[in-house]
């Protein structure tokens, strides 16, 4: 690089990070100042007087409390906010910027070109003089899209056309230009390669100096109500959709929070290794959960099956063919064809009991629920039927003040209770009467003020009694009845799988009425036992919001969901259903789905459908870059069409297949491997095919010399170093090196497990070593033997 080059930049650089200082020691003052005035507002607590005798110095000793806190909120703010910036600016200082480009506008061409610097935040001198503009603002996108020459890129206010004359990347350290290099192309390889050859951590990193002109597209999409995009194991979908959100953040601040955004991501223990991005890019995370625990949270009383036995249960035939159909869109049509039959009958409904005793019938509410006519529709049936039941319940209180019940319970009232029903400071009648030394504590208590409740008569008296009484026993009711509790949903669930024959054609699954009958026994046995499958709760809630009109939860803006080749068409409508508001953006690969296997390849379009087909967008990613060349061309051999998948050009050494003759042999090749993993530093998954493989093969290494730790449940966070994985648990996450244990025909032996190895093997970055014992799985001795070392 030219030296005057250099020389320009280095004073460019200077000058900024001078800029950035003075900003510095200015938010460090501000800081102070803020400090010192929280003290003396806090010594001036002092200066606030109690008055409490009258009523006026009550107010206004609440008016100067009210003062002093609002004060100290305000300075605490203020300082929080300056803290914050002194934050960024520290980070801003080690590296103020990553790029710069020069470009003029088409229209203008003939001046000389404006010059923008881009960073992870932008800084400016406070007079508009942008030192580095932020990676997301529009013109930024420019970096992202193109080369040299003319180049479009969004703005809210449309397309720009812009011609660029430069573009130059840096690697700055600790405020120093360590390299810089101009480059014609999107963003040089050099840099990519340089990003890409670091070691793994248990922390995901944000990509911003890297971003591919592909994952621009799908970082800065706004208009799409869906967003779907389809990428090969390692193309960067997660990595995108991270800036993503950070970019909309950016876009619509002030509007959205990260509170409005939701991912759904594959297990917990992915959302720990993600959950370093969005700080390290300045911005709050956004919610994250899992089907499972959205679901499950809404059935407290009921234990929804886990993946770990959803995954073991996955082999059995006729367990795959009724989740299919659970899952499919026949059933979604079913279930929303079967809650309309709803409006003219079958509705399942409890009795309302009070005291042991029915006050309210099933088939009184039944017949309050059918009195409206058709054009009612199930939310509103059930609210009117809420309305009417409450009615009838406020109608029985003047019975219920009659009965033997409340006469009892007014001779047994407590001072205490009676207090509470009447108002404290009121007289019981008659009770301050007596000279007795109760009616003396009790006028002393009451103080001269004490107001009497003027009940004109002991019946007056009693009739109130009775009423607060009668009102106060009722409440449990009032609550079952705005809370709809008088449905019973569990006999409805059960009705509508008895049912569901007369909606679908059960042979389009291949099952017969009645295997789906003794299934629907087994299903209602649980139940009773409180148990229910992941398939059947997305059922079931979903008929339960059909039936009581939930409209979904209108807050949310975005809604992301990651390998959504493992939901179920049901599950994605259920979810377009719930989050009504929402845009969506949904990444998969068709190849790695571990649970929905074939269904996968119509989910797509199937999930498509659900949107206006203007407002849908696709973008594929087939550039791949977690893994090194070698691993990127094995694993694709793995897949039967894996040529869609183009391996970033960084070499390591070929993956190791090691067929041996006893677990015992296998374990010395592992505790051999593991050692040369440890000694060059790499993270070490060992990736079984089940949790019992897992389990046991860490008893069997419990003594051995590299610590392993064993990862059991998807709520276990992320350790460093060595661990042992079930393959279903090892969605979404990469490690340097990466062992795949037992890859035997008893494990990997059938086509339908093509794609959970695929999913394991293409964990790894930089080394992949396959064990097995006795006969090889027939989807790796398929693989031509010059891409891996034997
Ligand atoms: N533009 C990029 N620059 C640098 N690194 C990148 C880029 N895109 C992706 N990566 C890196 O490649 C690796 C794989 O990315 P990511 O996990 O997002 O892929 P994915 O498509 O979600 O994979 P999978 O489907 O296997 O979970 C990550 O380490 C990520 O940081």
């Amino acid at each position: 690089m030219d030296k005057t080059v250099k020389q320009e930049e280095t004073r460019y650089l200077n000058a900024t990070l001078a800029a950035m200082q003075k900003a510095k020691d200015e938010t460090i003052n501000e800081i102070k100042r803020t400090n010192q005035n929280i003290d003396e507002v806090a010594k001036s607590w002092g200066d606030v007087r109690l008055k409490t005798e009258t009523y006026s110095g009550i107010v206004e000793t609440a008016m100067s409390i009210r003062q002093q806190q609002q004060m100290l909120s305000e300075r605490e703010n203020s300082k929080t906010l300056a803290q914050r910036r002194l934050v960024t600016l520290d980070k801003q200082l080690e590296k103020p910027y990553f790029a710069r480009i020069d470009f003029s506008e088409k229209a203008s061409d003939s001046g000389e070109p404006e010059t923008i610097y881009i960073g992870l935040g932008s800084f400016s001198d406070g007079h508009d003089h942008f030192y580095v503009y932020d990676w997301r603002a529009p013109v930024a996108s420019i970096y992202y899209d193109g080369g040299i020459g003319a180049v479009e890129y969004l703005t809210p206010d449309g397309t720009q056309e812009a011609n660029v004359t430069l573009k130059r990347q840096f690697q700055i350290e600790d405020g120093v230009i360590v390299t810089l290099f101009d480059t014609e192309e999107a963003i040089g390889d050099a840099m990519l390669m340089n990003a890409l050859s670091g070691e793994s951590s248990t922390k995901m990193k944000s990509i911003v100096t890297t971003i591919q002109k592909e994952q621009n597209k799908i970082i800065r999409n706004t208009k799409s109500d869906l967003l779907f995009v389809q990428g090969a194991a390692g193309s960067g979908k997660t990595a995108a959709v991270l800036q993503r959100v950070a970019y909309l953040l950016y876009r619509y601040r002030g509007k959205l929070t990260s509170g409005q955004v939701v991912l759904f991501s594959p297990n917990q223990l992915f959302n720990d290794y993600i959950d370093q991005v969005l700080p390290e890019l300045g911005e709050q995370n956004m919610v994250q959960m899992t089907f499972y625990q959205y679901t499950s949270r809404r059935l407290p009383k009921i234990t929804v099956e886990t993946l770990q036995e959803r995954f073991e249960k996955d082999n059995n035939q006729t367990y795959q063919q009724f989740t299919a159909l659970k899952g499919s869109l026949l059933m979604h049509q079913a279930l929303l064809k079967y809650s309309q039959h709803l409006i003219h009958k079958d509705t399942k409904f409890r009795n309302l009991v009070f005291q042991g005793d029915v006050v309210i019938s099933k088939q009184q509410i039944a017949d309050t629920y059918y009195q409206y006519n058709e054009n009612y529709g199930l939310g509103p049936r059930l609210e009117a039927t809420r309305d009417h039941l409450m009615r009838q319940l406020t109608g029985r209180i003047s019975s219920e003040m009659k009965k033997d019940w409340v006469d009892l319970a007014i001779e047994n009232l407590s001072k205490q209770e009676y207090d509470e029903l009447v108002g404290t400071g009121q007289v019981r009648l008659g009770d301050d009467e007596g000279e007795d030394a109760a009616a003396n504590t009790r006028r002393a208590q009451l103080g001269p003020n004490a107001k009497e409740r003027e009940f004109t008569s002991e019946k007056a008296e009693r009739r109130f009694l009775a009423k607060q009484i009668v009102v106060r026993a009722l409440r449990p009711l009032v609550r079952q009845i705005r809370r709809s509790a008088f449905l019973n949903i569990n006999a409805q669930f059960i009705d509508f799988l008895q049912q569901l024959p007369e909606y679908l054609d059960l042979s389009e699954f291949d099952l017969t009425k009645e295997q789906w009958h003794e299934h629907v026994a087994v299903v209602t046995k649980d139940l009773k036992q409180r148990k229910i499958s992941l398939a059947d709760t997305t059922l079931y809630l979903y008929l339960y919001d059909l039936l009581t009109g939930k409209h979904g939860e209108r807050d949310i803006r975005f809604l992301f969901i990651d390998e959504i080749q493992d939901y179920t068409p049901l599950q994605l409508a259920f979810l377009k259903f719930s989050f009504p508001k929402a845009k969506f953006t949904v990444l998969g690969d068709l190849n790695q789905a571990i649970f929905t296997k074939d269904n996968a390849k119509n989910l797509q379009n199937n999930f498509a459908n659900l949107f206006d087909s203007e407002k849908v967008e696709m973008v594929q990613l087939t550039q791949t870059y977690r893994s090194t060349q070698q691993i990127t061309d094995f694993t694709k051999a793995i897949l039967v069409d894996g040529k869609q998948i183009d391996a970033f050009n960084r070499e390591g050494e070929l993956p190791s297949v090691h067929v041996l003759t006893s677990e015992a042999e296998m374990l010395v090749k592992l505790q051999e491997q593991l050692r040369e993993n440890d000694e060059q530093q790499d993270t070490t998954a060992i990736i079984t095919k089940t949790l019992a493989d897992a389990k046991a093969l860490y008893a069997a290494l419990k003594d051995a010399e590299v610590p392993v730790t064993l990862i059991q449940s998807e709520n276990q966070r992320l350790a460093e170093g060595t661990i042992i994985v079930p393959s279903y648990l090892a969605k979404g996450l990469e490690f340097d090196a990466v062992v795949i244990w037992e890859a035997n025909r008893s494990q990997y032996g059938h086509d339908s497990e093509r794609q959970l190895l695929y999913t394991v093997a293409s964990r790894a970055m930089h080394r992949l070593t396959i064990l097995a014992s006795g006969t090889l799985s027939p989807l790796i001795s398929a693989i031509p033997n010059t891409l891996y070392r034997g």
